[in-house]
């Protein structure tokens, strides 16, 4: 199991400042969306340049012209990108394909997907990743909760899982047993990133 940390609502000189204090405990980062939409692929070229042996997703969230925003992603170092599972089965697949030309993976965000009909097009589609994603805004009514699992039960994907997950709660999302625990505000804005990344780590990987 792996733990991602997802740099959002940060600023440039604080993203590096977070994964310096972070960076032995997480295996792969997160470059979020709101960063990328602030500094675009430059920052993504900076933290492949500081962390070069750190797995880095950028976090697209593509819905359109996938093989484009693929393109440059991947292109400024990226690993994995994001792709929105409501988008169009032409920019999944546009998408896919050039993370094949790059070596690279595409991570499908199943934000407010509620059917397993979606599942099974995906699978469809040859997709590997998904994540289970309550969004920003939907945290006000609740984060990340293990009923959630229900809805890839049974298919062969890796998953990934996010949305308000923190210290307490690591270890109720980890009983799932998913791939990947994503993790955000509950360390980069934690009074010592350092210590709550670690303290995930431990829970997640016992
Ligand atoms: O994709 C995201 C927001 O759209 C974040 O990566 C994800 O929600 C994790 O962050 P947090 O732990 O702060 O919820």
């Amino acid at each position: 199991m792996k733990l991602q940390l997802a740099l959002d609502r940060l600023t440039w000189d604080e993203c590096i400042d977070v994964l310096d204090q972070t960076k032995n405990s997480v295996d792969i980062i997160e470059v979020g969306t709101g960063v990328i939409k602030e500094y675009g692929m430059a920052i993504v070229r900076e933290v492949r340049k500081r962390f070069p042996s750190h797995t880095i997703m950028a976090d697209m969230k593509t819905c359109d012209a996938g093989g484009h925003e693929a393109k440059q992603a991947f292109g400024a170092g990226a690993n994995i990108v994001t792709v929105m599972a409501f988008s169009s089965s032409m920019t999944i697949q546009d998408t896919m394909n050039v993370a094949r030309e790059y070596d690279g993976r595409v991570m499908v965000d199943l934000l407010e997907v509620q059917h397993r009909e979606k599942l099974n097009e995906l699978e469809k589609l040859d997709v590997a990743l998904v994540s289970l994603h309550i969004g920003k805004d939907r945290q006000k009514k609740g984060a990340f909760n293990t009923d959630m699992f229900q809805l890839v039960e049974g298919f062969p994907f890796e998953v990934a899982v996010a949305g308000g997950i923190d210290e307490t709660t690591a270890g109720q999302a980890a009983s799932g047993n998913p791939d990947i625990i994503i993790v955000g505000s509950a360390i980069t804005k934690a009074d010592n990133p350092s210590i709550a990344a670690e303290n995930i780590r431990k829970t997640i990987k016992g």
